[in-house]
């Protein structure tokens, strides 16, 4: 059987073509809306309380996770970051690099101080990590593991470049779509994580 053709950057367009982005705008409109109605009472507790406990199933205290600050209507995983660094794991946050690079994670705990970065992100002050497991923000997904973020490219490109290092993608059910436009760079997800279900494609 012949090798599987890896896609390198010489022979992969710097961009999706156009009617994808076309597409993919139209997908991320549509999910914005939805996201606008408020979500279903606890679930984003719920969903909190599974990323949890999934990282509590693979990882030892003391490996660092890779989480977000929240921005506005997403949900909020800060309580899910104190509980962790509490028992002992390390909690690295993106900073928001310009577009075509990667994200930087920087190491966050209760008392860091929190700089302003692009888009309305906040990053901890402090030395860059590499994490051990990386949470994945979702807007759109569907079962096929695909997923459709802000646009940015970041985490493809920040996953590209950490071979290895297990993509766990997080989201509420109703963030769900029967199939996310994808292109040349959008790599599937081998598990998602939402309110009601750990999805393993
Ligand atoms: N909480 C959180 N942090 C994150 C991400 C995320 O999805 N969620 N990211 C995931 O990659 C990175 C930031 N990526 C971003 C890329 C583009 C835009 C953006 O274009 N924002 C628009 C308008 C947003 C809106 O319509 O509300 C803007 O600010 O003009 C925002 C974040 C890193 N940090
Ligand atoms: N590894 C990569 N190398 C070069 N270009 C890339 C890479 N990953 C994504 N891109 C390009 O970046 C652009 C944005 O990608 P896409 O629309 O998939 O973003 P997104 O996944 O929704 O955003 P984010 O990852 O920031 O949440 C697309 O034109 C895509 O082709």
């Amino acid at each position: 059987m012949a090798a599987p053709h890896i896609p390198t950057p010489s022979d992969l367009p710097q961009s999706d073509p156009p009617a994808l982005v076309e597409a993919k705008a139209e997908l991320r409109r549509h999910l914005r809306a939805l996201r606008a109605a408020a979500p279903a009472p606890g679930a984003a507790a719920a969903l909190c309380r599974r990323m949890g406990e999934h990282v509590r199933a693979v990882l030892p205290p003391g490996a660092c996770v890779a989480a977000v600050w929240p921005l506005p209507g997403e949900v909020d995983l800060r309580g899910l970051c104190a509980g962790l660094h509490e028992d002992g794991y390390g909690v690295l946050l993106p900073e928001t690099p310009p577009r075509g690079q990667p994200l930087r994670f920087h190491r966050w705990c209760p008392e860091a101080v929190m700089h302003r970065g692009r888009f309305g992100t906040l990053h901890p002050d402090g030395p860059a990590a590499r994490p051990d497991l990386v949470f994945v923000p979702l807007l759109g997904f569907d079962r096929r593991g695909f997923r459709l973020g802000y646009g940015g490219g970041y985490y493809d490109r920040t996953l590209a470049g950490l071979p290895g290092v297990p993509a766990v993608g997080f989201g509420l059910s109703a963030q769900e779509v029967p199939a996310v436009p994808v292109g040349p760079y959008d790599v599937p997800l081998p598990l998602i994580v939402t309110e009601r279900e750990v999805i393993r494609v």
